[in-house]
Parts: C-alpha cells; structure tokens; sequence
C-alpha cells in the first residue's frame, strides 16, 4: 500500500533522516518513535503531501504520491497534533462541516455517534468550551465519518483518559480488519494491543 522509499528531511541545515526506507500493507499499524525534535512529524507531514522530502519518493499503490494527489487524498485521513477542529463551532457544526467537504450525507445520526464518544450535552456548545481530552475527542471522530484506507495520526491519544484510550483501541482494531492501515506516533505502550505492531524508531541526529 504505502512504501517509503530512501526518504531524507533536512530542517535548518539538520539532517532528520536520511535513506529511509519501510512499506506499510493493507491491515498494518507501524508506530513511529523516537525522541523529541526527532523528526516523527516532520515524516508524518511528507507522508501525507504536505511537504516534500530532500531526497526520496512516498509510493501509494505503486505510484508515487505526487503523481495522482487528488486520489491519494481521498484515501487519507490525517490528524494532526492540532486538532484541525474548529473552536468556535460546536461539535455537531464541526461534524457536519467535514461531512459536507467530503461530499457526505449530513442527516446522519450524529448526536448518538457524539454520545458513543462521551460528549453527551455538549454538542452544541463551542468547541473551545470543552476540556483538553474532550476536544481531542471531537477531533478524533473524524475516524467514524470517513472511509479513507490509510489513517496518519499525529498522538492521537494525546490528553484522553483511559476509556478514551481503549474506545480509539477499538476503533483502531475495527480499521485494520476492514484491511485499512494506521501510521501514529504516541507515547503509549501499544504491544499488548496490538500483536503485529510494527515500529520504526526516528534517533535524534545532530
Ligand atoms: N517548518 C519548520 N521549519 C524549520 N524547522 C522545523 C520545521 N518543522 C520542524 N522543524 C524542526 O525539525 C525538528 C523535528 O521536528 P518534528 O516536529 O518533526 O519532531 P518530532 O519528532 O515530531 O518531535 P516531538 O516528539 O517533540 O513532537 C525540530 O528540531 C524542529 O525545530
């Protein structure tokens, strides 16, 4: 699905990475580790096309990204360690505003999917309102409207408690049967969840 071929990030005059190299297939989680300033994001940011590697290709479906953007787009679904979420919306406008860029149908239920993610009784508030945790939740439910194959997440489980923890888990689980792939970085232990995780880990390079 995704291959990652001899990719190398130069950020004021540092080298990040260089002649990287993995492939991700279809069902696949790979985290990516390492320390702070390694470089996790800045890799994140040239898989998904929003920047371009000094040297080196990212491939999706056997062709490099570059070449049908628009189309790999469509498979992708990126969020990053900002949330992307509007704050002066509510969650319910938040929702409905990415339905409707996707080209989505907007009468779905989605009071019953913010109460299946513990945000009963403050759909209509700002987003701004809401807590840390409670936020990054909003965000996250992006991963129930979306059918996109290839999910880069960016700490997703940044500021959740332990339930928030294990219902994106599960979530995860249910993506990877249905033969998507996940691409994270995180602090958390993943292993015990997660038995064919695979990891590449970034070293701090000066
Ligand atoms: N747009 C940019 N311009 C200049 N330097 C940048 C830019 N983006 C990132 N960097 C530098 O690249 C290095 C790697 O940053 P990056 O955010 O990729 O690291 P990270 O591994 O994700 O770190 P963290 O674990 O702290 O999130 C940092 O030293 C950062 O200052």
């Amino acid at each position: 699905m995704l291959h990652i071929k001899s990719v190398t990030c130069i950020k004021q005059e540092r080298c990040l990475f260089a002649d990287l190299n993995f492939s991700l297939k279809s069902g696949q989680i790979m985290q990516l580790a390492g320390p702070n300033g390694a470089g996790k994001t800045s890799l994140l940011r040239i898989i998904a096309g929003f920047s371009t590697p000094d040297e080196g290709l990212v491939m999706w479906q056997g062709e490099s990204i570059a070449k049908n953007y628009d189309e790999f787009a469509r498979q992708l679904l990126f969020i990053g360690h900002k949330t992307g979420v509007n704050s002066q919306l509510s969650a319910i406008e938040n929702l409905r505003f990415w339905l409707r860029i996707q080209g989505y149908n907007t009468d779905q239920d989605l009071y019953s999917l913010l109460a299946k993610i513990g945000l009963v009784g403050l759909e209509d508030v700002p987003v701004r309102t809401l807590s840390a945790g409670q936020q990054r939740r909003v965000a996250l439910i992006r991963l129930w409207l979306n059918d996109a194959k290839l999910w880069v997440l960016d700490e997703p489980f940044t500021a959740l408690d332990k339930a928030g923890v294990a219902f994106l888990q599960q979530r995860f689980l249910a993506h990877l049967e249905q033969g998507g792939a996940i691409l994270l970085t995180t602090h958390q232990d993943l292993t015990t969840h997660f038995n064919e995780l695979q990891t590449v880990t970034l070293e701090y390079r000066h």
